[in-house]
């Protein structure tokens, strides 16, 4: 058996903040394990045009194909048909980039290694029950996630998995990968940044 406690917070700002703790119940010394994942969808303009940044060069795990394992290509993850990956060994940074809302939503976790990034597009969306046939055109799953490896807990023992939500304005500059670089320059004007 084991408790879980979810925290809810709302910054000033409007950051989202989720803290789960996760403890061994047991009465009997067995250990517990489990893996997590929240599954935090995203509003976007268009699924064609976003792009995710901070998971390039990463290991993955394809779900479309048995969980084989490949590595990322691309300076950035852009969508043109099904994807269901789980990245491995992520940065704590993650950003979702959407130039024609001029938003850039900034996904950052702690204890949790992997991310996963899944949008079901037109054939899945339409045998899903709970899911509109065009609303995968509006959304995209990035998820703050422990999957590779489970977590294991002796009775007794906590584990907490963190996840930071924020939506700050932006526009994007090519080349520009760093998040941290986006949260700083969304109020620099455009042709000041070379
Ligand atoms: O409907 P949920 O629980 O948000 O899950 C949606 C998706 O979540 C992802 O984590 C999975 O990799 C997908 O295969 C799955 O379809």
């Amino acid at each position: 058996s084991f408790e879980y406690r979810l925290r809810v917070a709302l910054g000033p700002g409007g950051d989202l903040m989720l803290t789960s703790r996760i403890r061994n119940t047991n009465a009997d010394g067995k250990p517990f394990s489990f893996t997590f994942a929240y599954h935090t969808y995203f509003s976007i303009s268009d699924i064609s045009e976003i792009r995710v940044e901070g998971l390039e060069t990463l290991d993955y795990l394809d779900n479309l194909q048995d969980r084989a394992r490949f590595t990322e290509q691309g300076d950035a993850i852009v969508f043109e048909s099904e994807l269901d990956r789980i990245y491995l060994g992520t940065p704590s940074k993650i950003a979702i980039i959407d130039h024609e809302k001029k938003r850039t939503f900034v996904v950052r976790k702690g204890g949790l290694p992997d991310a996963v990034v899944w949008n079901p597009w037109d054939k899945k969306a339409k045998a899903m029950a709970d899911f509109g046939d065009d609303e995968y055109k509006r959304m995209v799953c990035v998820e703050a996630a422990a999957i590779e490896k489970a977590i294991t807990l002796k009775p007794g023992e906590e584990w907490t998995g963190k996840l930071e939500l924020s939506a700050v304005p932006s526009s994007y500059y090519s080349g520009q990968l760093d998040p941290d670089r986006v949260i700083q320059d969304s109020v620099v004007p455009e042709d000041s940044v070379s």
